[in-house]
């Protein structure tokens, strides 16, 4: 009912744990707090917060127009609703770096697990397309030490995301991968690596976990959780997936609708509203206060 009843500590210590373990946590990207929910139901390890999907849910493009409040705010919403760490795309960390050590405090206080930075400049653009710019290693290196040093809650796991492998090459990605590192990352995100060969040699290169990016439509190969694992990575996001899929179907419901002057063929292929009462708790509340749940359904509804 309501809300997760964990601590933000527990599900940072828990991320923590999954790290360590050598096991691979997938995250598939919350489109909102309902799907967090289901990820939680349908057994994953962490819930991912998507900036081009937090974009894009404002009819915008992935460029860096959200700001601070409104990641943290909507991020925060998905925290709040599963017992699973949550790790929150913090793009370029709004600004310099002391807005960087502004944002992981704020991202604390929202109740996240976690978040990641990237050293591309603002404008910034989704990872796996082309003409993106970079900053100087020296200046992400100070975005990453201010976010260190902001933070207040050891547990908090701070990533830093590196979109060096298509604008200067795989060895230069590693080496700056290798400075976030020293700096005080925990975690590194290589972003839009082209091959299996290069996830192996990432993994080759840095002591710290690594989190996989299986977004589709982009530069790399979707490879399996189980090959992912193999290689050695410990986080893999699939970052706008459910977005895909419901905007999918409901391109294709609406479809439907404006053409045959009804929704009933689309009946079937709905969630129905038991389900949805389910994942809504309905009858948590109903133990809470006997008056919430006073209705009975239509049988199939
Ligand atoms: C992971 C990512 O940063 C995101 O915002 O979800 C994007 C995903 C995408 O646009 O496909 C990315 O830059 O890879
Ligand atoms: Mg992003």
């Amino acid at each position: 009912m309501l809300h997760t009843r964990t601590t933000p500590t527990a599900r940072r210590l828990a991320l923590r744990e999954g790290l360590a373990s050598g096991r691979l946590l997938r995250m598939p990207g919350a489109i909102n707090p309902l799907s967090a929910v289901l990820v939680q139901e349908s057994g994953f390890e962490g819930v991912y917060v998507s900036g081009a999907v937090m974009s894009a849910e404002l009819a915008l493009p992935d460029i860096g127009l959200t700001t601070l409040t409104e990641v943290a705010g909507r991020a925060g919403q998905i925290a709040r609703v599963t017992d699973l760490p949550t790790l929150v795309d913090a793009d370029t960390g709004f600004g310099e770096p002391m807005n960087a050590a502004r944002t992981v405090q704020l991202l604390e206080d929202a109740g996240l697990a976690g978040c990641h930075l990237e050293d591309q400049v603002n404008p910034k653009r989704c990872g796996h397309l082309d003409g993106k710019t970079i900053t100087p290693a020296d200046e992400m290196v100070r975005r990453v030490k201010a976010a260190v040093e902001a933070r207040r809650d050891p547990a908090f796991v701070l990533c830093a995301r590196t979109d060096a492998r298509t604008v200067e090459g795989l060895d230069a990605a590693i080496e700056r991968a290798r400075a976030y590192v020293d700096a005080g990352a925990d975690v590194i995100f290589p972003e839009a690596l082209r091959d299996e060969r290069e996830f192996e040699a990432f993994r080759a290169a840095i002591d710290v976990p690594l989190i996989a990016n299986m977004t589709e439509f982009g530069k790399g190969p979707l490879l399996k959780a189980t090959t992912l694992a193999s290689l050695g990575y410990n986080i893999v996001i699939y970052p706008v997936t459910l977005l895909r899929l419901a905007m999918g179907a409901i391109e294709e419901g609406l479809r439907v609708i404006a053409e045959d002057g009804t929704q009933a063929p689309l009946v079937e292929r709905m969630q129905t509203r038991s389900r949805l009462y389910e994942l809504l708790d309905y009858s948590g509340y109903t133990t809470f206060d006997g008056d919430v749940h006073t209705f009975s359904l239509p049988p199939g509804a």
